[in-house]
């Protein structure tokens, strides 16, 4: 198992807008990296470049040192949760899954393995537009996991989870970083993030403020939302309020 995530220099704008400027970090194989920012920072464009859902206007980000368009078998590579489910309202969660793993070669019996992985067995046959935040959440984190990928890409993962499943998603992140794969997770929410990370990116503005192990992005600081305020221009606009 690999899964190594590299992002080199990525730069995207939109029209005169620079939206991500130079930035540069790795994910690494066997660690929880944390990909931390305010609102409107960078994560979802660089985590949509990284999946090929949006071209750069330079740099690389790069899976297995291939972009993804180049992934021979992407949904082995490289698992993703993005916008919720991304199932249709009128389809059942087996549906869905199954119609993945047709379209990618997949075993049919990853299907209910997938869905027993993400406590929805007994809402297999239930159509998506009846289910919670929550388990919506849990759909596209079976669809993640479909393939078996060594990376996992996860922008707010926990978003719609009650404290049980919040619990549950990071016993799950662990569990694969300790099998050896990739997790890479945005957030927002710095509690979350204290929990889980072995590894923090932090973006404000389009560019990487600080990157690195937990405790060195952290050291000098009390916590890390104290690190987060200092090194992010949300916290200087905060603290001038
Ligand atoms: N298609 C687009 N056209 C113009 N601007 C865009 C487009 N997509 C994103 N942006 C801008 O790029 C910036 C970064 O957005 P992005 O969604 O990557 O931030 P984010 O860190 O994921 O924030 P959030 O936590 O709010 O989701 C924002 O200012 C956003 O308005």
């Amino acid at each position: 198992m690999n899964g190594m995530l590299r992002i080199e220099g990525l730069t995207k704008r939109h029209g005169s807008r620079l939206v991500l400027s130079d930035v540069s970090f790795r994910a690494q194989p066997g660690r929880v990296t944390a990909f931390l920012g305010p609102n409107g920072a960078g994560k979802s464009s660089t985590l949509r470049i990284l999946l090929g859902l949006d071209h750069p206007s330079g740099g690389h980000a790069l899976i297995d040192g291939q972009p993804y368009r180049r992934l021979r078998e992407p949904l082995r590579t490289i698992g993703s949760l993005l916008d919720g489910p991304g199932a249709h309202r009128s389809r059942t969660a087996r549906n869905h899954l199954t119609w993945l793993a047709r379209a990618s070669g997949l075993p049919k019996r990853r299907v209910d393995e997938v869905l027993e992985r993400v406590g929805l067995a007994d809402a297999g046959r239930t159509r998506v537009g009846r289910f919670s935040l929550g388990m919506g959440q849990r759909l596209g984190l079976a669809a993640a996991l479909l393939g078996e990928p060594s990376a996992l890409v996860l922008d707010e993962p926990v978003n719609g989870l009650d404290p049980g499943g919040i619990r549950w998603i990071r016993a799950l992140l662990r569990e694969h970083a300790g099998a050896g794969g990739t997790v890479l997770l945005s957030s927002h929410l710095m509690s979350e993030v204290a929990e889980i990370a072995d590894d923090l990116v932090i973006i404000a503005g389009g560019r990487i403020a600080s990157a690195g192990r937990f405790d060195k992005v952290t050291a000098g600081y009390a916590t890390l939302e104290d690190a987060f305020f200092a090194l992010t221009a949300a916290g200087r606009a905060e603290e001038a309020r």
